[in-house]
């Protein structure tokens, strides 16, 4: 990948459309690593999202998304699907040709954006995570053929601030990056949920049950990363034969677990090829 030759001493300019949720963890990912809060724009027309934006980063409000985009580097179209075709209609006018586009919209095509931005656009399609908040996302990317070498490095560099990236060459599969690493988080949060409540159930005090099951799942997934080795082997080392972990596997496996998360990726991969088509983007 190109450097993409960075001004050091100019902070690419960045118009956030959208200061919602995972804007926000975007700019504080990116606040972490040091981009300058002058560099970073937002439009949103919640005042109360664009007052706390600015309260807690600094970052500059714009007063609406024509005026964020203009003179910008980047354009970070972090609106819902629903809103997309209207926003990027809206914008159409006040955006210069050769500004790449990053959308982190679930579902939205690069080839819808392109066609309602005018045609001939440089569009990247970024599926990022809520843990950005802490860079310890995991974004998917994809560009368009418009995309250069430079602005396709230029949306990596924003996104590699929040966490690891990993490029995806056909688009139809930004639909299961969505579904996996997109919507992720909350299958884990589910499961915290899950085992908090059985630990409950078994007589633990809520807060010692907390304590252990939250750093059972983040010693697991560390252990995942750093030993190098794969879950299967990782899990067959907690379990026993004939033990306690073997007891409760034969239960997940009486559960269908396995089908279960299959059916949960199925469906929401299916819901992001759904969100692309208008008649069908209603919640
Ligand atoms: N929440 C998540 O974990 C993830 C969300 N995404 C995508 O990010 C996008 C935003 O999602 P969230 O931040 O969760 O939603 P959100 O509802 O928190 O934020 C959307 C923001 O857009 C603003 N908005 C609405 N109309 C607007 C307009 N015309 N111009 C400018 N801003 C406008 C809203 O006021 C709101 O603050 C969605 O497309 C979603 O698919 C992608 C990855 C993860
Ligand atoms: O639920 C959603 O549609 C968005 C996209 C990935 C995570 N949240």
């Amino acid at each position: 990948m190109t450097s993409p030759d960075l001004n050091p001493d100019r902070a690419p300019v960045l118009a956030f459309i959208g200061g919602g949720n995972m804007a926000r963890s975007l700019i504080a990912g990116l606040r972490a690593q040091g981009h300058r809060a002058q560099a970073l724009r937002v439009a949103d027309p919640s005042a109360a999202a664009t007052a706390a934006l600015a309260k807690d980063f600094g970052v500059t409000i714009a007063r609406d998304n024509a005026e964020a985009v203009t003179g910008a580097d980047l354009v970070l179209l972090a609106v819902k699907p629903q809103v997309m075709a209207d926003v990027c209609t809206g914008l159409a006018p006040y955006l210069p040709t050769g500004i790449p586009v990053v959308s982190i919209a679930a579902g939205i095509r690069s080839g819808q954006i392109d066609a309602w931005l005018g045609g001939q656009r440089a569009v990247i399609r970024a599926m990022p995570n809520t843990p950005a908040l802490l860079q310890a996302g995991a974004t998917g990317l994809f560009g368009n053929r418009l995309c250069t070498d430079r602005q396709r490095a230029l949306a990596q560099h924003l996104m590699d601030a929040v966490g690891v990236t990993v490029w995806i060459d056909d688009e139809d599969l930004m639909d299961a990056v969505t579904a996996v690493s997109g919507s992720g988080p909350a299958y884990v949060f589910r499961l915290i949920e899950a085992m908090q409540a059985a630990a409950v159930a078994q007589g633990l005090p809520a807060d010692s049950a907390r304590t252990l099951v939250l750093h059972t799942v983040f010693g697991a997934a560390r252990m995942a990363l750093e030993t190098g080795e794969d879950a299967t082997t990782l899990r067959q080392r907690v379990t026993s034969p004939g033990g306690t972990t073997a007891a409760a596997m034969a239960a997940f496996d009486d559960s269908g677990f396995n089908a279960g998360v299959e059916q949960a990726i199925d469906a929401a991969t299916r819901r992001g090829a759904e969100l692309s088509r208008p008649a069908d983007s209603n919640p």
